[in-house]
């Protein structure tokens, strides 16, 4: 097999991950991972420190993982179609697509003659059905595009492989659900591998409450914010994203679950118990497209290093068969509990996944003109 070495750019709400991946045998060659923006200067400047640190074999691909393209829901090489398409999406993921555009110019200028790949989080949820697509709004809206995409695809398609290795059975014939609890959080049912329905939506808004962002709340609590308190339409959309969650719940305390468990106040034990409760609602929720219940993983920084809320999270599942008194304290990808339903820890690889589907396209895509 030929050595495809594809270098992975993941901009997340509040973060810039970056991997060099060699894909013929999964390695992770070099990496950066910063808390700051990823369209920040100094998020930028560590990125062009990867780059002049690179190993002398060339980087074959670059590839994104893009939260929302709109209708673009496959992988797909980038020309102005895709860069149209990414402005677009800007307003339904305002805290990630401006930095994948971002970004795009970025490498772009260091490398113009590499191809740039986008792999939208939406594709996992290309065959969700109609029913789980479709919100009940009038028609005239759904002509406009008003539908739920689901993201977080690329963490559900490690994760279900994980499982699937895990569990020793074919991904194609698995029926789990998976939660993605990280900055951003969401769960999926996956029934025969394939997405059946999904935490979040039109914008990755919808859903669970995560580190900063709301979750679902009720919409008539918006109107009521515009009218009878004022607010303006700019104001209500950043405290939703960014100054609720964990860290609206906790009074300001802090956005991470490591904290908050640490702190222990009645303010961060709120946060937690809210957190815990929205994602056995949606659990509880998702497993409605289930026929059966093969496991339940939990991936996510949070699904990784907080066995607390994994935890707190099965104890209020035992309807779905899942028993509390999990083995939760472990190094690998784990079954940590297999007296029910079994449960599984599986650590967040979105560059491994994104890597994998870049090589696996970018190949056959290799004569396009680089962008
Ligand atoms: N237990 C935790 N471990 C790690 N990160 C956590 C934890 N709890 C909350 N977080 C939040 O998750 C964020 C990392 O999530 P990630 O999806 O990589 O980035 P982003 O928030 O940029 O999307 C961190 O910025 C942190 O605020
Ligand atoms: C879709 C989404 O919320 O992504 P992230 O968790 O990286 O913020
Ligand atoms: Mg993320």
């Amino acid at each position: 097999m030929v050595a495809v070495l594809v270098l992975t750019v993941n901009p997340g709400s509040s973060s810039l991950r970056a991997h060099l991946v060699d894909t013929t045998d999964e390695r992770v060659v070099d990496e950066l991972e910063t808390g700051q923006p990823a369209d920040s200067e100094e998020a930028l400047r560590a990125l062009g420190e990867l780059l002049d640190r690179l190993p002398a074999e060339p980087i074959s691909l670059i590839a994104h993982r893009v939260v929302h393209a709109g209708k673009i829901t496959e992988p797909a090489v980038v020309d102005e179609t895709v860069r149209e398409a990414l402005r677009s999406a800007a307003p339904l993921a305002p805290a990630h697509v401006p930095k994948t555009l971002a970004l795009l110019d970025f490498l772009h200028d260091r490398l113009p003659d590499r191809v740039q790949l986008i792999c939208p989080d939406t594709a996992f949820h290309r065959d969700l059905p109609e029913a789980a697509y479709t919100y009940p709004v009038p028609a005239s809206w759904r002509e406009w595009g008003v539908r739920r995409y689901g993201f977080h695809g690329l963490s559900y398609g490690w994760a279900l492989r994980r499982a699937a290795e895990l569990l020793d059975r074919p991904a194609g014939e698995l029926q789990v659900l998976i939660a993605h609890l990280s900055g951003g959080c969401s769960a999926c049912a996956v029934r025969d591998g394939r997405s059946a329905d999904t935490s979040m939506g039109f914008t990755p808004l919808e859903g669970m409450a995560m580190s900063t962002r709301s979750g679902s709340v009720d919409p008539g609590l918006l109107f009521w914010l515009l009218e009878e308190r004022g607010l303006e339409p700019g104001e209500v959309s950043e405290q939703l994203q960014h100054a609720s969650g964990l860290l609206g719940l906790s009074g300001g305390l802090s956005a991470d679950t490591r904290d908050l468990v640490a702190d222990g106040s009645p303010a961060a034990r709120l946060a937690l118990d809210v957190f815990c409760h929205r994602v056995r609602r949606e659990l509880g929720a998702l497993a409605t497209s289930l026929e059966r219940l093969d496991a339940v993983v939990f991936t996510g920084d949070i699904g990784w290093d907080q066995p607390e809320v994994t935890e707190a999270v099965c104890a209020g599942l035992g309807t779905l068969g899942v028993h509390s008194g999990l083995d939760s304290r472990r190094e690998e990808d784990a079954v940590i509990s297999s007296s029910g339903v079994p449960v599984l820890t599986v650590r967040s690889r979105e560059e491994l996944q994104l890597a994998a589907v870049a090589a696996r396209q970018g190949v056959s895509d290799r004569e396009g003109t680089p962008v």
